[in-house]
């Protein structure tokens, strides 16, 4: 067993920076149904781009690796301690060299461990098969698809849908509403698992479960099969696309897996997974440690193709010829926001502060650090190296941002922010704040972290480190930063207008199906 942590470390790097083929397989087939030249298509665009980029630059597809969720087979009587072990370490040299973020943190304290290992990170679960060699499964999923997962108690009464009870056709509306209340927020197009009973918490494990099987699979369970299809045909009508932008493509895989339950209780648990579906898994030998297989076919064998991302952004230009491209360098004026509408491209240079959940709350009764006046603020917590030349962004995708709507507005308001930049939107307050002080909500394309990283010149300074390096300020000096106005100064927000609409077509699925 000497391989087995170099092992565990190689899956480790492979699941953060090389989306398995099969994921690959199913983004490409939704490139191809969003409609040519719409901001759904640009961003899928941009999704299939930052996939390459990823596994080229071996670096982190997103900036959050997410909780590391390991599920090992191991033949009968192996050492399970000294795997442990293993992968422990393997978790804390991959965080060392980039390839997952610091994301363990004190719930109480907010302190980040700073190598990914505290009580309850990282997640492993044994069982014994009788097979002669050693299965270790991962899944990376991240915090902004994990806050979408949702569970049902039947029967209930759904918004939209009406009466949900426990039958087939219940777990069927079950879903259908577990797709609308996500929104673009956990990085649609997603793939979901559904657990079919259990209790709370292994109705829920059952769902991450099926998050394993291959998107390309088919249930063995007759009734499950139909389900499947029928959401994965009918969620896509919901008209929530790409980063909730609106479009064709909201769904990109359904799973359903079932269990028995006690007679009081009938739950239906869903988890959401972003686009990027980060699982892979390897046969080990049990003798030598070292690799024998991978369980998913590797992304390598499925070139995302530069080609078609290029193609797609000469077809955005052509196909809508008014929407605009404007180029900004912060510090920001009132009139040059008050210029920017909802559809607008803008293309920012010069300056930008990172800040999320920690920053909004301290900033709501402190000070700032640095000056914020007409600054751009951008919702990240990137994944950063120090080496003696100083910190480099090895990725740095936008986080979700309907988090800060408590604090958002004041915060706007009170230091003079101009430009707001994360990703899924922001509720009534902030639009609000952006009408009466003059600003401007980006939408980034959630999950790009190498695409956005690129853009990132310089690093020129930090405050909040004792936040931990995901929730420190980082002062970025970016070029050619791309990201799309979603809610503007004039009262406008794609994304209360997207939800409306979904919410109108999900009332269409009210009439039962399956009987
Ligand atoms: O924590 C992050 O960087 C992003 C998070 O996964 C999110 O989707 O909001
Ligand atoms: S930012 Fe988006 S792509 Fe990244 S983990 Fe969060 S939900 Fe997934």
């Amino acid at each position: 067993m000497k391989h087995f942590e170099q092992s565990v470390y190689d899956l480790i790097v492979e699941t953060s920076t090389n989306l398995p083929a099969d994921v690959r397989r199913a983004i490409k087939a939704g490139a191809k149904r969003e409609s040519a030249g719409t901001r759904a298509a640009l961003s899928m665009a941009t999704i299939a781009n930052n996939i390459t980029m990823a596994e080229t630059n071996v670096s982190p597809i997103c900036q959050d690796t997410g909780m590391p969720t390991f599920i090992v087979h191991t033949p009968v009587g192996a050492n399970q301690i000294e795997m442990k072990k293993a992968i422990r370490s393997a978790i804390a040299r991959t965080t060392k060299d980039g390839k997952l973020r610091t994301n363990s943190v004190d719930s109480l304290t907010g302190d980040n461990t700073g190598d990914n290992l505290g009580p309850g990170t990282p997640v492993i679960h044994f069982e014994q098969w009788e097979r002669d060699d050693i299965e270790v499964k991962l899944i990376l999923k991240g915090g902004g698809c994990e806050n979408k997962n949702i569970q049902y108690s039947l029967p209930t009464e759904l918004p939209g849908l009406g009466k949900a009870g426990r039958d087939l056709d219940g777990i069927r509306k079950c879903i259908m509403h577990a797709v609308y209340q996500a929104q673009g927020q956990g990085c649609s197009a997603g793939f979901i698992g559904v657990g079919i009973g259990g209790d709370r918490t292994t109705g829920y494990e059952l769902a991450k479960m099926q998050l394993f099987r291959k998107v390309d699979d088919a249930n063995e369970h007759e009734d499950l099969r139909k389900l499947e299809e029928y959401v994965l045909e009918n969620a896509n009508k919901l008209g929530i696309g790409t980063m909730g932008f609106g479009g064709e493509v909201t769904l990109l895989g359904c799973k359903i897996g079932v269990m028995n339950r006690l007679p009081a209780s009938y739950f239906v648990s869903v988890a959401y997974n972003c686009w990027a579906f980060r699982r892979q898994g390897v046969l080990i030998d049990a003798a030598t440690g070292e690799i024998n297989e991978w369980v998913y076919e590797r992304g390598t064998a499925l070139a995302m193709s530069e080609e078609q991302a290029e193609a797609a952004a000469a077809e955005a230009a052509e196909a809508q010829p008014e929407r605009r491209e404007v180029v900004l360098t912060t510090p920001i004026t009132e009139e040059q926001v008050r210029q920017l509408r909802v559809g607008d491209v803008v293309i920012l240079n010069g300056r930008m502060y990172t800040g999320r959940d920690a920053i909004h709350k301290h900033l709501m009764d402190h000070d700032a650090p640095v000056d914020l006046n007409g600054a751009a603020l951008y919702h990240c917590g990137p994944v950063m190296l120090k080496d003696e030349a100083g910190w480099h962004v090895k990725a740095a995708g936008p986080t979700t941002s309907i988090r800060e709507e408590p604090y958002q507005g004041d915060i706007i308001k009170k230091f003079g922010i101009r430009a707001v930049i994360g990703k899924g939107g922001m509720g009534p307050k902030t639009l609000k704040a952006l009408q009466e002080h003059g600003g401007v909500y980006l939408n980034a394309i959630g999950g790009a972290a190498q695409y956005y990283a690129e853009t990132i010149k310089g690093v020129e300074g930090v405050d909040f480190m004792e936040f931990g390096i995901p929730e420190a300020m980082w002062h970025l000096n970016v070029e050619g930063f791309a990201a799309i106005v979603t809610m503007d100064s004039h009262g406008n927000s794609l994304h209360a207008d997207v939800d409306k609409s979904s919410f109108e077509k999900l009332e269409s699925f009210k009439e039962p199906v399956f009987r």
